[in-house]
């Protein structure tokens, strides 16, 4: 039976990987529903052409008329604004892919896992930032939430094999392209360096994400959250070669890991396919040229970022959202050359500081108003701080 596919984030890395798996499936295996985009008019409008798409949102309104121009003359419907994505992610759907980059694909993908179906969780800023409200809907809908983040979906599948007696889940990093600076040489490098990714080609908000470590820590929060366990059972090793893509170990000392070429059409496509397995056109592992397997501790003092990811999860409440939004905007102002990289673990930190002192991290009021308002107060927290900086 052909199934409804749509994609939240379609012109971004994960986007793009996803109508290639989508592209490539024999004829009738998929049927674009919806597809997003933020400010890509332009490709947005190629994309649905080329597949088909019922429904394109926009949340860029200043962007519409190239979206608009562009689709004259076809039956697809178009939305504009971030409300548009809401609505996008409400088209039925038997799978939706949530690839939005940061905490703007929250209520996309809330109202995607409000339809019960299956929903691919690439963006991991959602579990965040929302992590308790986010899981508590998707056990009320029923949703089958399958992780897309390349070391969530090896936790998933191992524990799809075994799920008793575990220990640990243990993330490996690749450590970014940094991994081997001293703090000093950290204070020089540039935007280009730091989104310079020694393995993965991925969007630039989470490449610096990678860079400062960041990345390791927004995924330890997102896998507490997913599959349930605390900081304590959860550790980070550095793994250069980014082979191994996660490992679970047990009470009886075996370790279990998933492995396979740096390649997000795997994790994607394990994904789309669930339960089933379908073909990815990903280059299989050859064993007898992998040179070494290497592993070492990530170093919190060069790179601060992943400390504070733990130390918001075990604080708990309204600790993780902040340092999520706070972030976000720390790694934008890097981007647009404002600060430098050491400054953005350091934003984060000045962030979590002045609001805990201020209003503390208890958060009794889970609702999405509430999630919205402690991000709201911790972008308008760090852009004080940046304004300080400059
Ligand atoms: N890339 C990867 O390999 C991996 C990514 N992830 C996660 O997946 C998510 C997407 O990453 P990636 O594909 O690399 O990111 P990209 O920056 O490449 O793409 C992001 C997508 O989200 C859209 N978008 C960005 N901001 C907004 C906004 N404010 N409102 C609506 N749409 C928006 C972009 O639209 P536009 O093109 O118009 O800007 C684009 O479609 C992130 O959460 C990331 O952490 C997880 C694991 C691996
Ligand atoms: C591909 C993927 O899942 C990324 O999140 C990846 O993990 C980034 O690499 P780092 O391990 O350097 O953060
Ligand atoms: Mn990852």
């Amino acid at each position: 039976m052909t199934k409804r596919i749509s994609v939240l984030g379609s012109t971004g890395s994960i986007g793009e990987n996803t109508l290639d798996i989508i592209s490539r499936a024999p004829e009738g295996t998929y049927k674009v529903a919806a597809l997003t985009a933020n400010t890509s008019a332009k490709k947005l409008a190629e994309q649905a052409i080329a597949f088909d798409a019922e429904y394109v949102a926009l949340a860029d309104s200043s962007q519409s008329q190239i979206l608009k121009a562009a689709l004259a003359g076809t039956r697809i419907d178009i939305g504009i604004g971030p409300e548009a994505l809401v609505d996008a992610a409400s088209v039925q759907a038997d799978f939706t892919m949530a690839a939005i980059m940061g905490a703007a694909g929250l209520e996309p993908t809330l109202a995607a896992v409000r339809q019960g179906n299956h929903v691919g969780l690439a963006n991991k800023e959602c579990l965040v930032c929302a992590g308790d409200h986010f899981m508590a809907e998707v056990k009320r809908h029923g949703t089958v939430l399958l992780p897309v983040d390349s070391e969530h979906n090896a936790i998933f599948q191992v524990l799809e094999e075994d799920p008793k007696g575990i220990r640990r889940l243990i993330l490996t990093a690749s450590g970014g392209p940094f991994r081997e600076k001293t703090a000093e040489c950290l204070k020089a490098v540039t935007r280009k360096d730091a989104l310079a990714h020694p393995i993965w080609e991925m969007g630039e908000k989470i490449s610096i994400d990678s860079a400062t470590l960041m990345n390791k820590g927004l995924e330890l929060i997102e896998a507490s959250y997913l599959f349930n366990r605390p900081s304590a059972d959860i550790d980070v090793i550095v793994h250069p070669q980014s082979i191994i893509h996660s490992m679970v170990e047990y009470i009886d000392g075996s370790v279990l890991a998933q492995l396979g070429s740096p390649d997000m059409r795997t994790p994607i496509a394990y994904a789309m396919g669930w339960p089933a397995r379908v073909e990815a056109p990903v280059e299989r592992l050859n064993f007898t040229k992998l040179s070494e397997l290497t592993f070492f501790e990530p170093d919190l003092v060069c790179f601060p970022a992943l400390r504070l990811a733990r130390e918001a999860l075990e604080a708990g409440g309204r600790a993780p959202n902040i340092l999520n939004a706070a972030n976000e905007i720390a790694v934008e102002a890097f981007l647009s050359e404002k600060v430098e990289f050491i400054q953005i673990s350091q934003i984060v930190e000045q962030v979590l500081n002045t609001l805990s002192r201020s209003e503390g991290f208890a958060q009794a009021d889970m609702s999405i108003d509430a999630i919205l308002a402690t991000d709201a107060l911790a972008r308008q927290t760090a852009h004080e701080h940046i304004v300080n900086l400059l």
